[in-house]
C-alpha cells in the first residue's frame, strides 16, 4: 500500500495573528494536491485561530504538549486542552527542544507516548548534529532517539506517527541534506522499522524530511523511495510553500 506524501509546515516561534491569517488564507485558496496530506503548526497562542480559519482537510499541529494529564505545570500544555481546541496533531522532539530546552529522549518519549493514549497523532522528530555526521554517528544517534520512543509505544500506536529525519545541521541553514543523505538514513529508519516494530509499520509509517527544504528542492528529494514528505520550517511562512505541498505533481 503506498504511504501518503505528508508534508508539515513548521511555523516555529514566528508570526501574529494578522501574518498568520494571512498564510491560512493563501493556502485556502491554493490548489492543493489532493494526494498530500497537509499539517500546519502555529505558535501555541494561535492554535485556535488557525483551526478556525484553515479548511477541514488541512490539519493543525501544536509544536509541543507535556506528558502529564494536568496540574502545577506552570507554561505547559496537555493532551486533553489539545483536543479540546480540536487540534489532531503534535510535534514533539524537534531539535530544537531537544538541543536548547534540554528535552531527553526518555521525556520525548513519554510525551510521545502521552499523546497517542490521549488520541492525537505525532510527527516525531529526530536527527543527528554536525559534531554526530562526522563522527559518522548519524545512524547510531537516531536509532538511539528511536528506541526510546519504541519502549513506550505498542506496536499498533506507530500508526499515529509520522517520523520526521531533521539533520539538525540542516536545519535553517539552507544546506539542504543531499537526495542520497537523506535516502541512505530514511532507509535505515525504515529498516529499524522493520526490525524493531514490525513489518506493517516498515511498509505504512512515513518518513519524512526536514531540514532547509524549499521549492527549488523539495522535487528532486520527493523522488526518493524511503522520502515520504517534508517538514518545512522557513519555507512555511511563504507563499512556495504549496509547491512544496505540489512537489509530487
Ligand atoms: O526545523 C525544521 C522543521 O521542523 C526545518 O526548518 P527549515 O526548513 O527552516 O530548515
Amino acid at each position: 500500500m503506498p504511504r501518503q506524501f505528508f508534508v508539515g509546515g513548521n511555523f516555529k516561534m514566528n508570526g501574529v495573528a494578522e501574518s498568520i491569517t494571512g498564510i491560512v488564507n493563501n493556502l485556502n485558496s491554493s490548489k492543493l494536491d489532493p494526494n498530500t496530506e497537509v499539517v500546519i503548526s502555529p505558535p501555541a497562542l494561535y492554535l485556535t485561530l488557525t483551526r478556525s480559519l484553515a479548511d477541514p482537510k488541512i490539519g493543525v499541529a501544536a509544536q509541543n504538549v507535556f506528558d502529564k494529564p494536568n496540574g502545577a505545570f506552570t507554561g505547559e500544555i496537555s493532551v486533553e486542552q489539545l483536543k479540546d481546541a480540536k487540534i489532531d496533531w503534535v510535534v514533539i522532539g524537534h531539535s530544537e527542544r531537544r538541543v536548547i530546552l534540554k528535552e531527553t529522549d526518555e521525556f520525548i518519549a513519554r510525551k510521545t507516548k502521552a499523546a497517542i493514549d490521549g488520541g492525537l497523532s505525532v510527527i516525531f522528530c529526530i536527527g543527528e548534529t554536525l559534531e554526530e555526521r562526522e563522527a559518522n554517528k548519524t545512524i547510531e544517534v537516531v536509532t538511539r532517539q528511536l528506541n526510546a520512543a519504541a519502549k513506550e509505544l505498542s506496536k499498533e500506536q506507530w500508526a499515529k506517527v509520522v517520523i520526521a529525519y531533521e539533520p539538525v545541521w540542516a536545519i535553517g541553514t539552507g544546506k539542504v541534506a543531499t537526495t542520497e543523505q537523506a535516502q541512505e538514513v530514511h532507509a535505515a529508519i525504515r529498516e529499524w522499522l522493520g526490525k524493531t516494530i514490525d513489518s506493517h509499520a516498515q511498509e505504512t509509517v512515513r518518513v519524512i524530511y526536514g531540514g532547509s527544504v524549499s521549492e527549488k528542492n523539495c522535487r528532486e528529494l520527493a523522488t526518493q523511495p524511503d522520502v515520504d514528505g517534508f517538514l518545512v520550517g522557513g519555507a512555511s511562512l511563504k507563499p512556495a510553500f504549496v509547491d512544496i505541498v505540489n512537489a509530487r505533481i
